[in-house]
């Protein structure tokens, strides 16, 4: 049998904490797994006895999902801002006397400066003047694909246009722009890498797939948030967001968080035209609706298939659903991208279709949707200004 490995646990701690509102009080001192069990050790001068019992619940409600642990608990050292007695007392009856007084670490202790120093949260994408989600309310609807070609589509209209890659548990950007550089660190922020004339960055630069694919909530969150706070974006119009598939918590807090930038630019929402996907998107777009977020539009992707060879057109998922679906809405229809291999093969090639065949039938769908979302960017634009 496999051992379950502990090793991530201590990146774990360090990102949640760099998330948590409190980061510049809290360290973390020790971590040690024993049985099943994991015990952190956390120095703080923080007084706020509110605000250390919710990361305590965070922390150990979180971890407590990783393989291999059967509970976890966490002890604050510094006294001056220890949680009430009664959290206190409750955490004693849950930790050994030994694991009190005995704290081998399973790291270093992370030097001053390190990934558990403060990350403050205001201040993100200082340089970007407008957010552009790419959502989906399920994966596997093109949502990637199609966030990958817009970019490039937006940046070649001539704006300064950055992609992040936000679908942490499914990283498929390096695939799709054909990079697996890893990113450099100068003056402590991580630099975008640069491909086909987008700044990107995402989470599988960074770690292997298969470490992305444990993570959960706080884990998923504190990563996206360093992306956008520990990113040198520089300036840029747009920030295109692959979004994580779904419309749970993780993306409700990202849009929380992205908050102004979002209203700036809007949703794209991306759909196939079955049923169910359609319901799928119409969660998605209540999502943004809740965020207050501009909704621009929904895409039709899939929306009918055109024979390589002699160029018919078959609508083999039920043609036209998205443009009911968006009239329903009363949201604007973006435009269709048709199923083709060559758009799954750009993919996978690393080189997106509007820049290796620009003048495909694909890419031309592709700049159809790229002018449309550059001329609601124009128009909110000129709106802050006047
Ligand atoms: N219009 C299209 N024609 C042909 N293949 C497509 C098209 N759109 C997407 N694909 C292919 O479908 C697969 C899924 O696409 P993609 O990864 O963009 O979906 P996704 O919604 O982002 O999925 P996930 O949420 O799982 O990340 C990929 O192999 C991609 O190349």
């Amino acid at each position: 049998m496999t051992q379950p490995d502990f090793s991530a646990l201590k990146d774990y701690v360090s990102l949640i904490l760099n998330e948590h509102e409190l980061t510049p009080e809290i360290q973390l001192d020790g971590l040690t797994v024993r049985d099943g069990h994991a015990h952190i050790v956390l120095t703080t001068t923080a007084k706020d006895t509110e605000q250390l019992t919710l990361l305590k619940t965070t922390l150990e409600k979180t971890l407590a999902l990783h393989e291999g642990l059967t509970d976890v608990t966490v002890t604050f050292t510094a006294h001056r801002a220890m949680p009430s007695p009664a959290q206190q007392t409750a955490t004693q009856k849950r930790t050994t006397p030994a694991a009190a007084h005995h704290r081998p670490f399973l790291g270093k202790r992370p030097p001053k400066g390190a990934a558990s120093r403060p990350t403050p949260p205001e201040g993100f994408l200082p340089g970007v003047k407008a957010v552009l989600a790419v959502a989906s309310g399920k994966g596997g609807v093109g949502k990637s694909t199609t966030a990958v070609n817009l970019a490039c589509g937006l940046a070649q209209l001539g704006f300064e246009t950055g992609l992040l890659d936000a679908d942490v548990h499914g990283p498929s950007l390096p695939r799709m722009l054909g990079e697996s550089h890893k990113p450099t660190v100068i003056d402590g922020k991580l630099q975008p890498l640069e491909a086909w004339g987008l700044k990107t960055m995402s989470i599988g630069y960074l770690v292997s797939e298969e470490q992305a694919v444990i993570w959960r909530g706080p884990m998923v969150m504190g990563a996206l948030i360093q992306f956008m706070g520990d990113v040198d974006w520089g300036q840029l119009d747009v920030l295109v967001v692959d979004m994580p598939p779904g419309t749970g918590d993780a993306q409700l807090t990202l849009t929380q968080k992205l908050g102004d930038k979002l209203r700036h630019g809007g949703a794209v929402m991306v759909s196939t035209p079955q049923d169910i996907a359609l319901l799928d998107a119409r969660r998605g777009a209540a999502l943004f609706e809740k965020t207050q977020t501009p909704i621009l539009g929904l895409v039709e992707n899939m929306s009918y298939f055109c024979c390589p060879h002699c160029h018919e057109r078959t609508d083999l998922f039920g043609h036209g659903g998205a443009r009911d679906e968006a009239h329903k809405l009363g949201l604007p229809f973006l435009g269709e991208v048709p199923l083709l291999r060559e758009i799954r093969s750009s993919a996978d090639n690393g080189t997106p279709l509007i820049v290796a065949s620009p003048e495909s039938e694909g890419a031309k769908a592709y700049h159809t949707l790229a002018r449309s979302v550059a001329t609601s960017l124009r128009s909110s634009s000129e709106g802050t200004a006047s």
